[in-house]
């Protein structure tokens, strides 16, 4: 039985990994951490008694095989480092990873010989769009992003709009876009800038995760969009995740690892 650790449990994306895992034959929902929780008991939360709930990351003492983390870009950092001195694979969803960051992490996982995935997004309308969006920059270096989200999401850009402007940029010689001489009257109305790719985030309710990549050449457009209506959407990729990570011998970045 494989036995894994929800980091996250009480959230949007940890309720869902929490009743994936406990559906998911062979596996074992062995612990759940999040912070501010009013208690440890397992069935405040739904969850067997067996289930050992932890607030602290300090207090974590667990015989779990991986570690699932959808918390927030302040926290995922530290969570990830911590599973990997533990020895617990990590599956982490949750976004914010600066590129250092990541190294930092890869090095640490090399040097305790464990495979781990780190993925920007699960679900596969996106890993596609990502895919798509690569391929067509080599055509059409004029690219711009927009990324829309539910009004709760902590970060901006999402982690999946920054994946798609770096691999984009791995193709697109870096150039600025627009009128060199434009100005805005309203600040910040251009976007990010990512190399030279300016990324839109749109923050709405009733919104899940929506990304667009927007090409433009002379006398044509290419769109390509990708929507998440339900957080459902990125359960297959974590549960890909989990059938492939203890078989991973490094820590790597992309679902597209495992696929
Ligand atoms: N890779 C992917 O496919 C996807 C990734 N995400 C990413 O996952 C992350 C979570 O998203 P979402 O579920 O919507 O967020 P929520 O705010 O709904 O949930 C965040 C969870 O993290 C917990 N938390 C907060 N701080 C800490 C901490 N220091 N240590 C441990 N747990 C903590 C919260 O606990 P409490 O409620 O007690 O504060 C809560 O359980 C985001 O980074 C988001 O971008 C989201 C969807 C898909
Ligand atoms: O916060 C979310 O909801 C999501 N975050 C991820 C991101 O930042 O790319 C993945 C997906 O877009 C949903």
């Amino acid at each position: 039985m494989t036995k894994v650790l929800v980091a996250g449990f009480t959230g949007a994306m940890g309720q869902k990994a929490v009743h994936l895992v406990q559906e998911s034959n062979g596996y074992e929902l062995v612990a759940g951490f999040a912070a501010g929780l009013k208690s440890k008991d397992p069935k405040d939360y739904g969850l067997p008694a067996g289930v050992a709930i932890y607030g602290d990351l300090n207090e974590i003492q667990t015989d779990a095989d991986i570690w699932i983390d959808f918390t927030l870009p302040s926290a995922v950092y530290a969570n990830t480092k911590f599973a990997i001195e533990q020895g617990i694979h990590p599956v982490i969803g949750t976004t914010g990873l600066t590129d250092e960051q990541v190294s930092d992490l890869q090095s640490l996982a090399s040097a305790k010989h464990l495979g781990g995935l780190i993925a920007p997004n699960f679900g596969m309308s996106a890993v596609l769009l990502m895919k798509f969006a690569k391929e067509a920059a080599k055509y059409f270096p004029d690219v711009e992003i927009i990324e829309m989200h539910h009004d709760n999401k902590a970060d901006a850009p999402s982690g999946t709009a920054l994946s798609t402007a770096k691999l984009i940029d791995e193709v697109r010689p870096e150039h600025e876009q627009g009128n060199p001489d434009e100005t805005e009257s309203l600040s910040g109305v251009r976007g990010g800038d990512y190399h030279g790719i300016h990324i839109h985030a749109v923050r709405l309710p009733g919104y899940v995760a929506h990304e667009q990549v927007l090409f433009g050449g002379p006398g044509e457009a290419l769109t390509i969009r990708q929507d998440s209506f339900d957080r459902q959407s990125f359960m297959g990729g974590v549960k890909v995740a989990m059938d492939h990570v203890l078989d991973l011998k490094d820590l790597v970045v992309g679902l597209e690892n495992v696929l």
